[in-house]
């Protein structure tokens, strides 16, 4: 069972040095924030909150990391993580999860972005596998249809509001010109705004005069570091980046979700919240189930 501050005897500790740890990483590098809420999103929607995510690949063991799946492109500041997680070792070995840190770094991230505060229990423990194979299986790729996004998050238990919601982490962070060409060239895709595509064309030429820069979008030009509700104005205004964006607000089962949320940043804070604390619970390791890793890179060694 998970509960509220599960460290409370164990290492009461934990949460603030989670929390100090998020704050100074903000400080340095404001991105980590918004990975920290991405990577709740991988790690949880494959199978379970199990830091399944964290592994990294190793010959021999069999172990493929979910981090090499075409899915996680742009995936970054995981070796923030294991600094997170140092501090944590430092106070109390092997006792915090590496699925705990995943789930309470992206709550103190939110918040950092002017995100809800959500109310997270903890407990969870870390897995001793790594699915990169079924990646595919259970997160969705940027031009998927609105029908198979939906039974995906339904599979997580998160219903069609909470999806709308859960979407919205797209008012912050990135989008490599991999995931955009298809909307841009040849033609523009006729759904996108005039303007908003020239400007998109400008981040993203083709032909590249310089294919070995890495460029890339940013997923919301006005309050980039703030998860807002700006994401839904831009919907409603054909700006939304990635096509599932873009089909948010043109499908007719979740269009009264978007210019909800576009009219009404509480409720999209509200809904946000709600969605994100069920996804954190996904079917979590608890009891005796795996184990606390001592490395959120790599399994103990027996
Ligand atoms: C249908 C579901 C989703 C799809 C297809 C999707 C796809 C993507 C893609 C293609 C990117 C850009 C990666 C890159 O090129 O660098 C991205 C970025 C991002 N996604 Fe999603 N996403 C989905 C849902 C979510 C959810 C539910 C969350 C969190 C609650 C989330 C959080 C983020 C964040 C924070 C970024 C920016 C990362 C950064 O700048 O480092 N996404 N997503
Ligand atoms: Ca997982
Ligand atoms: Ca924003």
């Amino acid at each position: 069972e998970l509960q509220s501050n599960y460290y409370a005897e164990s290492c009461p500790n934990a949460e603030e040095i989670i929390n100090q740890e998020v704050a100074n990483l903000y400080d340095e590098h404001g991105n980590t924030a918004i990975s920290w809420i991405r990577n709740l999103f991988h790690d949880c929607m494959v199978q379970s909150c199990d830091a399944s995510l964290l592994l990294e690949s190793k010959r021999g063991k069999g172990i493929v990391s979910e981090q090499s799946s075409s899915r996680s492109i742009g995936m970054r500041n995981f070796k923030y993580v294991t600094k997170i997680k140092e501090a944590l070792e430092k106070e109390c070995p092997t006792t915090v999860s590496c699925a705990d840190i995943i789930a309470l770094s992206a709550r103190d991230g939110i918040v950092l972005l002017g995100g809800p505060r959500i109310e997270m229990r903890s407990g969870r423990r870390d897995g001793k596998e790594s699915y990169a194979s079924v990646v595919e299986e259970f997160i969705p790729n940027h031009n998927d249809s609105m029908t198979l996004v939906l039974s995906c998050f339904e599979s997580a238990g998160i219903d069609v509001e909470g999806t709308v919601a859960l979407l919205g982490a797209h008012s912050v962070g990135r989008v490599h010109c991999v995931n955009l060409y298809d909307r841009l060239y040849p033609t523009v895709d006729p759904t996108l705004d005039m303007d908003y595509a020239e400007y998109l064309k400008g981040r993203c030429p083709m032909p590249d005069p310089n294919p070995k820069k890495v460029r890339y979008a940013r997923n919301d030009r006005e309050t980039p570091m703030l998860l807002d509700n700006m994401y839904y104005k831009h919907l409603v205004a054909h700006k939304g980046l990635l096509l599932v964006d873009q089909q948010l607000a043109s499908n007719p089962i979740t269009a009264p979700f978007v210019q909800r949320m576009a009219s009404d940043n509480s409720y999209f804070q509200d809904q946000f919240a709600r969605a994100l604390l069920t996804l954190s619970e996904n079917s979590p390791l608890t009891g005796d189930d795996g184990e606390i890793r001592k490395d959120c890179r790599y399994i103990n060694a027996d």
